[in-house]
């Protein structure tokens, strides 16, 4: 199936402080607030940089709504009889978690989730209506079913569907008949001139899911069948059936990952539409018998499978990310042997970086040889001229969980094995010191 995506549109947190999540957002990762939904019981806040941008929902306090409350509510805006609270008789039902009607929240549902998270990842679609009909065909869950929304703009058409991940939903919107900023029922913030300071992310490079043992191969599929997502090759080592496996230092990581092209709304008219690929997801799982790892603890403490790191990417990751430290925000500091390993320095020296400023900053650099004869505009290059250089910040909620990613790629389309490997230590390094704080 060719992917019905026009386009990654937002990722969404849902968070019991909402406001204490765009403070750190705006004033820390200076990203922009420009559109905003408070109601008396719902308070949604959009912020963006770049082409990267996400809706911070706050957790209702009263919890989830009952199954009757949530049948009546359906009905209701299914136009049924209002009597109806016999779940089966209204299509797309079967879903749970389910949305909150007392909470009133647009575009999402309030995930079962008892910590902090981001649980939903939105994209624009041409056309919503038929996409739901095919995805429930295929056994899908739809969580809310195809809805209209309006305001003086024009209108917009979503739907909400549960993936097989987790906590993790999917909001399929078509904004084609809407001429506003951001989406119905959203006050948009005016303000003349966005400050574009001393950072530049330009758009969400991944998003990497935090998977159990063993289901893979299964989610891969399941993305395939529904979306059109097709396997990517993250690193030259992969194999088609295990993805790619590091098990040794200290490490237990199975990765894989898949993408989709991105289509802009002129490419679709054309026979051979541009081949973009749009953000692109990773999938992480910890293997057997490896001891404690990163992978698990986010399992553990998020309470199941979920969203564990989106990539912001930047042009210029030394400037971004020292704008940052000012700011406030805190990275994981990688292995110190990282920077002395035999011949990082020339494979930094030798791609036009500074190795002082990349370890002053904690700025990993590695080089990446799997996209061979792609063609995105790396040919005639030497091979090791293709790098990416990446950074991670600890944990943005108080669990060991989700955290935000750096990167830079030049010409380099996968991932740096020597990478992987130091985020894993580094990542580990400061659960296990929290951890060891926590316990004395
Ligand atoms: O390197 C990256 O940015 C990845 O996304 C791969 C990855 C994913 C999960 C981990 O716990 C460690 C590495
Ligand atoms: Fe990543």
């Amino acid at each position: 199936m060719a992917t019905p995506f026009l386009s990654l549109n937002h990722i969404a947190f849902h968070v019991t402080n909402g406001v204490a999540l765009l403070q750190k957002l705006v004033n820390k990762f200076q990203f922009h607030l420009f559109a905003m939904r408070i109601t008396e019981t719902a308070q949604q806040f959009a912020v963006k940089k770049g082409a990267a941008i996400f809706v911070v929902n706050e957790k209702p306090k009263s919890g989830v709504a009952t199954a009757q409350q949530w049948a009546l509510w359906q009905a209701n805006r299914l136009g049924l009889n209002q009597e109806c609270t016999d779940l089966s008789c209204i299509p797309f039902n079967d879903a749970l978690p389910r949305a909150c009607p007392e909470l009133d929240l647009l575009y999402d549902i309030c995930p079962s989730c008892s910590v902090d998270t981001a649980s939903n990842v939105s994209f624009e679609v041409e056309d919503v209506g038929s996409l739901c009909k095919q995805l429930h065909a295929h056994g899908c869950q739809i969580l809310i079913p195809p809805t209209e929304i309006h305001d003086d703009s024009g209108c917009v058409i979503y739907s909400v569907i549960k993936s097989i991940v987790g906590n993790i939903s999917h909001t399929l919107i078509d904004r084609s008949r809407y001429k506003g900023e951001f989406l119905p029922g959203f006050q948009v913030i005016d303000s003349p001139a966005i400050p574009s300071g001393l950072t530049e992310i330009t758009h969400f490079d991944h998003v990497t899911y935090a998977c159990p043992q063993g289901s893979s191969t299964q989610i891969l599929k399941w993305y395939e069948k529904c979306f059109g997502f097709q396997r990517f090759q993250l690193h030259q080592e992969e194999s088609a059936e295990g993805g790619f496996v590091i098990s040794d230092d200290g490490i237990g990581l199975r990765l894989s990952a898949m993408q989709y092209w991105k289509c802009s709304k002129m490419a679709l008219t054309l026979v051979a539409p541009s081949k973009v690929p749009d953000c692109r997801f990773v999938l992480a799982e910890s293997l057997p018998g490896q001891g404690r790892n990163q992978v698990d603890t986010f399992l553990e403490q998020h309470g199941g499978a979920g969203i564990q790191h989106v990539a912001l990417y930047t042009p210029d990751i030394i400037a971004t990310a020292r704008a940052f430290y000012c700011a406030g925000v805190q990275f994981v500091t990688p292995p110190p042997a990282y920077y002395t390993e035999p011949g990082k320095e020339e494979e930094i020296r030798a791609v036009g970086q500074d190795l002082q400023l990349l370890s002053q900053l904690g700025v990993l650099l590695d080089t990446d040889v799997s996209n061979k004869g792609e063609g995105r505009g790396c040919r005639g290059m030497v091979e090791n001229r293709r790098h990416l250089m990446q950074i991670f910040t600890k944990p943005i909620f108080s669990e060991e969980t989700f955290f935000l990613e750096l990167i830079q790629r030049q010409g380099a389309s996968g991932f740096g094995e020597g990478n992987i490997r130091a985020l894993w230590h580094a990542v580990q390094a400061f659960i296990d010191q929290k951890e060891h704080v926590q316990s004395s």
